[in-house]
Parts: C-alpha cells; sequence; structure tokens
C-alpha cells in the first residue's frame, strides 16, 4: 500500500463519515471502526473506485481486544496506520443527581478510554515506522455545560491525554494534537428543538452552526507531514463561540 492509511473511529456517520470522506478525496486509504456494521457495509458498496481504499471494521471502541484485533486486520490488509483520529463519541446528559453510574461509565468509556485504546494500538507500530499522527477529537464542552459532569470530564480527559502522547511521543515523529468542536450539524443534534437551536446559533459569531467539513479541514492540518512542529494543541473549531462561559 503506497498510500497513506488512516482510521476513523466512529467513522460511519456525523463527523467521523465527514472525515472518511475527506480523507478518501484527500487520498488516504481509510478504515472506519464503527458499531454501525450495515452503515459500514453501505458506504463501501457505495464507494465505487474508492471502494478499495475504503475499510469497515464492526467494533466497539471501548474493548481493549477488539480495538487490538480491528488494527490488526488494518495492517494486514494496508500497513500500519499514518493517522489515528479518535473521534468516536456520545452523550447521555443529566443533571448530576440524575446520572447513574452507568451513565457516567458509558460516557467516559467511549468519549476517553477509546481514546487511550486506540492509540495504545497503534503507537507500536508508528514508533517502529518512525512517523504517526493522532488527532483527538475533545468538545468545547470540556469547558462544562449543564447536565453534562459526564461528558465535559471526558472530553477533558481528552485534553489531558492529548498532551501526555505528545510530550510522549514526540521523539518517534508522533504528534498528537485535539479538536474542541461547537455545535456540528450532526445526528448527535437531532434530538434539540429548533428554538433550542436557534439559541445555540445566536451565541455563535460566524453566524451558523457547523458542519463535518468544518472539522474535517482541521484534520487534514494536523495530519500533514509538514504539521511537524504542532503537537500537543487544542484547536477549538466552534465558530468563534465565546471560551469562557459554560455551554448550557
Ligand atoms: N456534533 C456536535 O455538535 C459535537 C460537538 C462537539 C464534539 N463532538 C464530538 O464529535 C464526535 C463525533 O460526534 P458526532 O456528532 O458525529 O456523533 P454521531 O452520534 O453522529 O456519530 C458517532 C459515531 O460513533 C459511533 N460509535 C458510538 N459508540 C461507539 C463505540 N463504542 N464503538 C465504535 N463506534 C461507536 C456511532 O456508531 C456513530 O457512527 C464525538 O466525539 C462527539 O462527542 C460533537
Ligand atoms: C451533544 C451536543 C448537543 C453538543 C452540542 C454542542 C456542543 C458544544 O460544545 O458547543 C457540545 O457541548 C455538545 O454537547
Amino acid at each position: 500500500m503506497s498510500k497513506q492509511v488512516a482510521i476513523v473511529t466512529g467513522g460511519a456517520q456525523g463527523i467521523g463519515l465527514g472525515l472518511t470522506r475527506a480523507l478518501l478525496n484527500a487520498g488516504y486509504a481509510v478504515a472506519m471502526f464503527d458499531l454501525n456494521g450495515e452503515a459500514m457495509d453501505r458506504l463501501v458498496a457505495e464507494a465505487g473506485a474508492q471502494a478499495q481504499s475504503l475499510m469497515g471494521v464492526k467494533v466497539d471502541v471501548t474493548s481493549a481486544e477488539q480495538v487490538s484485533a480491528a488494527v490488526a486486520q488494518v495492517a494486514a490488509r494496508w500497513k500500519t496506520p499514518d493517522l489515528l483520529v479518535n473521534n468516536a463519541g456520545l452523550t447521555r446528559d443529566k443533571r448530576l443527581v440524575n446520572m447513574s453510574e452507568a451513565d457516567w461509565d458509558l460516557v467516559l468509556d467511549v468519549n476517553l478510554k477509546s481514546q487511550f485504546l486506540c492509540a495504545k494500538a497503534v503507537v507500536p507500530g508508528m514508533i517502529e515506522q518512525g512517523f504517526g499522527r493522532i488527532v483527538n477529537i475533545s468538545s468545547r464542552a470540556w469547558l462544562g455545560g449543564f447536565g453534562q459532569a459526564n461528558y465535559s470530564a471526558a472530553k477533558g480527559g481528552v485534553i489531558s491525554l492529548t498532551r501526555t502522547l505528545a510530550i510522549e511521543l514526540a521523539k518517534h515523529g508522533i504528534t498528537a494534537n485535539a479538536i474542541a468542536p461547537g455545535a456540528i450539524d450532526t445526528p448527535i443534534l437531532a434530538p434539540l428543538s429548533d428554538e433550542q437551536r436557534a439559541k445555540i446559533m445566536a451565541t455563535i459569531p460566524v453566524g451558523r452552526i457547523g458542519k463535518p467539513e468544518d472539522i474535517a479541514h482541521a484534520v487534514l492540518m494536523f495530519a500533514d507531514a509538514k504539521a511537524s512542529y504542532i503537537t500537543g494543541q487544542t484547536l477549538y473549531v466552534c465558530g468563534g463561540r465565546s471560551l469562557s462561559s459554560p455551554s448550557a
């Protein structure tokens, strides 16, 4: 495989699907790691000439065994990945008093633990090849948000994890950076009413809700081989929305 190889967790939908498409168009071979096997099968079937550069691996990214088997599958079909985008995530918003231990564990596992597991699985190969790019998706909500004790803590953990990866891996030609999106139009926003969407829009100086392509643009910047001096950073992609007040 002469192409660069990327893994996108949660790559079958929303921001992840935007990343999958943008990376394919940028010439990467892309492996989607997602729970939604049907969606990945459909995407590969619809990929036409790009199908040979696209694979879907049905994997729960909170499982160490499944993650290491999935990374081995990618390396066996193509090569050691050059880029890992840790994007899979979900919310279970509830006020603290109503938040169960299961709500806490699920959100921490999918948003944070998965990033540790995927990094641990790809890094040995990246060290061996002397090159790697890791981009971890956090959220502007790491600043704190009503009903988001679990999600905010997980997304703050993503930023801490990223800084540590950057420090540990710098000498191996591997960078690690985080992206903190604001509101991006994906199925994760589906539960919002028109009124709630309008309220969010009013706080965004750019005057629109973000699109998956906005995040893909930032990922491609961090992934560039020329971006070797950019590591440990968190880039807010949120249309200029204030970082001083907690999201409500
Ligand atoms: N959409 C936003 O406004 C927004 C804002 C800030 C941050 N984010 C973050 O961006 C990332 C993507 O969000 P999105 O809006 O595209 O979400 P989404 O719900 O549209 O897509 C998430 C994808 O992750 C997959 N997934 C979930 N749990 C998984 C697991 N255990 N194993 C494998 N795959 C799993 C889902 O199947 C789905 O394809 C998340 O980390 C989210 O927290 C989103
Ligand atoms: C999950 C969703 C409602 C959501 C939208 C916008 C965010 C932001 O950071 O602006 C996130 O907090 C996230 O909760």
